[in-house]
């Protein structure tokens, strides 16, 4: 269970930082003299005593509009442009204020190092790109890091984790001044090696500026974020903008596809390849030996005799891939391979991931085998079904639905491919946001129908159709419900409604008699 929210991360014992070394350093106007900070925030909800409280210009709102309530909670000064001191001055806030003439966000993640000490970062770090499985790789890094003998931090989708201590997530990508925050309180907990799961608006939005990653990783690409940033082109460069030296030492790419090799060849950094299909030219070389419902095995080759023979408890080769991945994202920070393999009972990796090809079922009951997952791409989609055919012993029933207010693109393809590769689709409600819900169905029901191949059936509350992939399954079916994951709620018109959809698969396997 996580508990806290990672936007209020802070390290318990701060070393004061001077903010007048920080405005000369950065050029900013303003009476710093005597005052210091000892965190940095750009919510004014969430402001610390001591606190640099950052006035953001944002989409909807200036955050110095908020410098009064960021005062009332004890910031030790605002950081803004000259439209937020402007809109400070006007509020009478009492609180002193730094001016930058640059955007804010363009200096946060500098300052927010600066502040808490980060820049020069004792741990070792690593950082994830790609469209699909970032999270996945992440909990493998974790739990080889951990195998290695070496303490673990990561921020992911699903959580921030520091060691054994769980916080629950908002962004996929923290903004700059909760990951400095982050990345303090994991120093101060004597956390060796942090894993963090990098999105494309991560990258142009600065939130990684300040800290510089030993190694990171690309594994593969396809459509998502159109709304954002309108091409695809446009969202590859994002992540491709990873690969320079201002960000990272080195780089490991899954040079399967077209995007990975343009990974690899436009790099700035020197980039090792790990390739998963038979006479691929790569650096590493990965082969399935044997899967099933319950995890994949699988050998990886390497240069100079490097190997592991292990593998994962869950299924699909993409799980094989993620694994690979991590362990030589490892390999090239410099951690052998033998040294996680020591920590492994024969190679066995027993990462949980939450919500990502979690069984909720219990394989021992004779009922389906009912798996959540977070997928909300056509990629994904496209990875999970094909994987889930070749280990399923009877039909696919695949449950999902789409968000609201995001890439509508991507519905009609994530229908088509649903149905392209199961035997019954069931087409339900997800976020649907401001959106009316039966319209997003519409756009998936007619995806689906065009694939002229599944059963196709449409029943929009998600816990009704949870009730009937179960009560469509017969011996050997696998039912995979894509979407909600490890997710807790329902976003529905401006309104957060509690939803699980693990509990809810649980609490129907029960009424069925599936499950204790
Ligand atoms: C599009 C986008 O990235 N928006 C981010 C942006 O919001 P915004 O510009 O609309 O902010 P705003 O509401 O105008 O507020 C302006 C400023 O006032 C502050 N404020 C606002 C209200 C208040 O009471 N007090 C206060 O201090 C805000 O913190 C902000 O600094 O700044 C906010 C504060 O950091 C972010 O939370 C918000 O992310 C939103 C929630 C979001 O959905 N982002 C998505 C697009 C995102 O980043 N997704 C990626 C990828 C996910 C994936 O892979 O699927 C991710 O890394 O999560
Ligand atoms: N290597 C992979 N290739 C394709 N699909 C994958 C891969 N790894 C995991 N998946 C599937 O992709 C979906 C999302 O997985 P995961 O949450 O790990 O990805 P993500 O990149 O973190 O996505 P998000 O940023 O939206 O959280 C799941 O359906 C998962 O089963």
């Amino acid at each position: 269970m996580s508990t806290g929210d990672s936007r209020s991360i802070r390290p318990k014992t701060p070393a004061p930082a001077p903010l007048e070394a920080i405005a000369e350093r950065f050029g900013l106007s303003g009476d710093p003299a005597g005052l210091a900070a000892t965190g940095v925030t750009l919510d004014s909800r969430d402001v610390r005593p001591g606190d640099l409280y950052i006035g953001m210009p944002g989409a909807k709102r200036h955050g110095a509009e908020f410098a009064a309530q960021a005062a009332g909670l004890g910031a030790a000064a605002m950081l803004t442009d000259a439209e937020g001191a402007r809109l400070a001055a006007e509020a009478g806030a009492d609180l002193p204020v730094l001016v930058t003439e640059q955007h804010p966000r363009a200096i946060m993640g500098e300052v927010a190092a600066a502040v808490y000490g980060t820049a020069d970062f004792g741990a070792k770090l690593f950082g994830i790109t790609g469209t699909n499985g970032k999270t996945s790789v992440v909990y493998m890094l974790a739990e080889l890091i951990r195998a290695a003998g070496m303490v673990p931090g990561l921020s992911s989708t699903a959580e921030r984790r520091i060691g054994e201590e769980v916080i629950q997530s908002n962004l996929t990508s923290p903004e700059a001044s909760e990951l400095h925050g982050l990345l303090a309180r994991m120093v101060e907990r004597g956390v060796e090696a942090v894993a963090v799961e990098v999105s494309a608006q991560a990258v142009v939005r600065h939130r990684l500026d300040g800290v510089h990653f030993d190694v990171v990783a690309f594994n593969n690409f396809s459509q998502d974020h159109l709304d954002e940033f309108g091409d695809l082109e446009s969202y590859f460069a994002a992540k491709l903008a990873l690969f320079t030296p201002e960000h990272a030492e080195r780089g490991v790419v899954v040079v399967d596809g077209p995007w990975g090799q343009r990974i690899a060849r436009e790099s700035q950094i020197p980039v090792t390849r790990l390739a998963t299909e038979y006479g691929q030219d790569a650096d590493w070389h990965l082969a399935i030996t044997h899967q099933s419902l319950d995890g994949v095995s699988f050998v990886l080759q390497g240069p100079e005799g490097a190997s592991f023979r292990g593998s994962v408890p869950v299924f699909g080769r993409f799980m094989a891939e993620n694994a690979a991945l991590a362990l030589i994202m490892l390999h090239e920070a410099g951690i052998p391979i033998s040294q996680v393999e020591a920590g492994l009972e024969r190679g066995r990796i027993p990462v949980y991931i939450p919500g990502r090809l979690e069984e909720i079922s219990d394989p021992a009951s004779g009922g389906p085998r009912f798996f959540a997952d977070y997928g909300h791409t056509p990629g994904a989609f496209e990875a999970m079904l094909d994987a889930l055919r070749e280990v399923a012993p009877g039909r696919v029933i695949f449950m999902f639905g789409a968000d609201g207010d995001r890439d509508t693109t991507k519905r009609e393809e994530m229908g088509r491919i649903a149905a392209a590769g199961s035997d019954i689709t069931i087409i339900c409600d997800y976020h649907p946001r401001s959106e009316p819900p039966e319209a997003i169905r519409a756009q998936l029901l007619e995806g689906a129908r065009s694939a002229q191949h599944a059963e196709v059936i449409e029943e929009g509350d998600p816990r009704q159709a949870v009730r009937l992939a179960i009560s469509l399954a017969q011996p050997g079916d696998v039912i995979l419900y894509a979407g909600p994951g490890h997710e807790d709620h329902q976003e529905v018109a401006g309104r957060m409604i509690p939803y699980s959809a693990r509990d809810e698969v649980r609490g129907a396997l029960r009424e069925a008699g599936l499950l204790k």
